[in-house]
């Protein structure tokens, strides 16, 4: 069962070796693998791409339906493996879309790589099957606030929510686009008792001001309420582009 990968931008598999840029391992140098297809429709989704098809009628910021034939690959696990392999990095980290919607062949595809750690960006709906869910060190869970356009009942599973606020493997990584975003987090964080030091508070943003102006008010906003702060490193070094 081949993996469908999104697209860089010499129609080749989005594969690649940068810093990681967000989240609990921002700074890591890391090879990277952005899988095609998402189940939700965030209207400010960078990597719409991956998802937002001709035809698809949910809203996104940018107006753009994306070919599917020319941003998606399929590609066997083994040259994907072998792709992974040649970036000569210890850590993978798998992306999106949405990654879990491919687990059984990510499951096939770490048999491949048995020496490599991994961490997942997940939007958090989707549960990883034991085969997968062992080879998985970290876990990013970005769930998506009403800002995003998806329905709170699609984009908040509680059942997922209650395991992965309990599983130490887990970071949460929260977008945010304005301080009133932060309200919502915080009455997550009573209802699911995530603990603070495992929150990710991330300005929204694709670009460098954006991102800065944002997190002037959001570090006061991550200092009142325990939350960590995340960057978005690679906007800064290469903006909103592909494969970086
Ligand atoms: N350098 C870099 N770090 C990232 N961290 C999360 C990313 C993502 O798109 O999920 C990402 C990305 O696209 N590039
Ligand atoms: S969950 Fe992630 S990949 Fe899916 S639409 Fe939202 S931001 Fe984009
Ligand atoms: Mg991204």
């Amino acid at each position: 069962m081949p993996l469908v990968l999104a697209t860089d931008d010499t129609g080749g598999p989005e594969i690649f070796a940068s810093v990681q840029g967000e989240g609990p391992s921002a700074g890591m140098p890391v090879a990277f693998m952005r899988l095609s297809r998402c189940n939700l429709a965030c209207v400010w989704c960078d990597t719409a791409y991956t998802w937002h098809f001709t035809g698809d009628d949910r809203p996104h910021r940018d107006g753009i339906e994306f070919d599917r034939k020319a941003n998606q690959v399929k590609l066997d696990e083994d040259e994907v493996a072998a792709r992974i392999t040649e970036l000569g990095q210890k850590r993978l980290v798998i992306t999106g879309g949405e990654p879990l919607l491919q687990a059984p062949a990510l499951a096939k595809l770490l048999q491949l790589l048995p020496d490599i750690s991994v961490e997942i960006e997940t939007n958090g709906t989707t549960k990883a099957p034991a085969p997968l869910d062992i080879r998985i060190d970290q876990f990013n869970v970005s769930p998506k606030l009403a800002h995003s356009g998806n329905s709170a009942e699609l984009a908040l599973v509680p059942e997922r929510l209650d395991a992965y606020a309990t599983d130490p493997r887990a970071w949460f990584k929260f977008v945010i686009a304005e301080p009133a975003d932060v309200d919502e987090v915080l009455a997550l964080r009573d209802r699911y008792r995530f603990k603070p030091d495992h929150v990710f508070l991330m300005p929204e943003g694709i670009d460098s001001e954006t991102l800065r102006t944002r997190e002037r008010w959001l570090a006061p906003l991550c200092v009142e309420h325990g939350f960590r702060m995340s960057d978005r490193l690679h906007i800064h070094l290469f903006g909103d582009t592909r494969g970086t």
